[in-house]
């Protein structure tokens, strides 16, 4: 049975699927829509997506899609390990630029669900990672947006020193929170 635990930001929310081990390794259901229905999640995905990061210290993030493409993700790492941060952006919210982390490994297997009106991002903690992430609306380039990922008002403990991050150009350019008005709302 999957287990689900609400983070110190309550919608976000870390998911256990269970490993049933043998001696010739394990079998998991990595997605049980009953099993999120049961916990009050009724999240229709409608996209997988794969990110493959060669490095340690990469860094994709922290982006989101505006509404009407905002996007819920549920995030695993297939190889490897990320540190994953899931950031509130909602105008209203009491934990408004406020961010939680779980470090999510193929090892483990564990899961976080964001949900929307939360920035996304991770940083890859060994090499070859492998992260493999489901959506609820499909990839609108037009509404995709980001924050930056290091914004001191954030203040996001990110495992990786900010000269020794590997990122995207675009990531290296976003918005701080405080210059970007957010479109979504608690
Ligand atoms: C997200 C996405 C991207 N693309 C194309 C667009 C670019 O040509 C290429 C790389 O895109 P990007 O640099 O935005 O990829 P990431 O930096 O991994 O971005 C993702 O990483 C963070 C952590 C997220 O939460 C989002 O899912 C997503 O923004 O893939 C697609 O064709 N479909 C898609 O759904």
């Amino acid at each position: 049975m999957t287990t689900f635990t609400r983070l110190a930001i309550p919608d976000v929310v870390l998911v256990q699927p269970k490993r049933h081990g043998d001696e010739r390794g394990y079998f998991c259901e990595t997605y049980k829509k009953s099993d999120f229905d049961a916990f009050g999640i009724d999240t229709v995905f409608v996209q997988d997506n794969e990110s493959l990061s060669r490095h340690v210290g990469v860094v994709r993030g922290l982006h989101f899609q505006t509404p009407p493409f905002a996007q819920a993700k549920l995030v695993r790492a297939a190889r490897g390990a990320i540190f994953d941060v899931a950031v509130d952006i909602r105008k209203g919210s009491p934990s408004f630029g406020q961010w939680v982390g779980a470090t999510l490994s193929a090892a483990r297997g564990e899961q976080l669900l964001v949900p929307h009106g939360f920035a996304h991002g991770f940083c890859t903690l060994e090499p070859d990672t492998l992260v493999v992430y489901k959506v609820d609306a499909p990839y609108a380039p037009a509404n995709d947006a980001g924050i930056l990922w290091d914004d001191p008002a954030i203040g996001i403990t990110w495992p990786v020193a900010a000269e020794a991050a590997i990122l995207s150009a675009k990531d290296r350019v976003q918005p701080r929170l405080q210059d970007y008005a957010t479109p979504f709302a608690l």
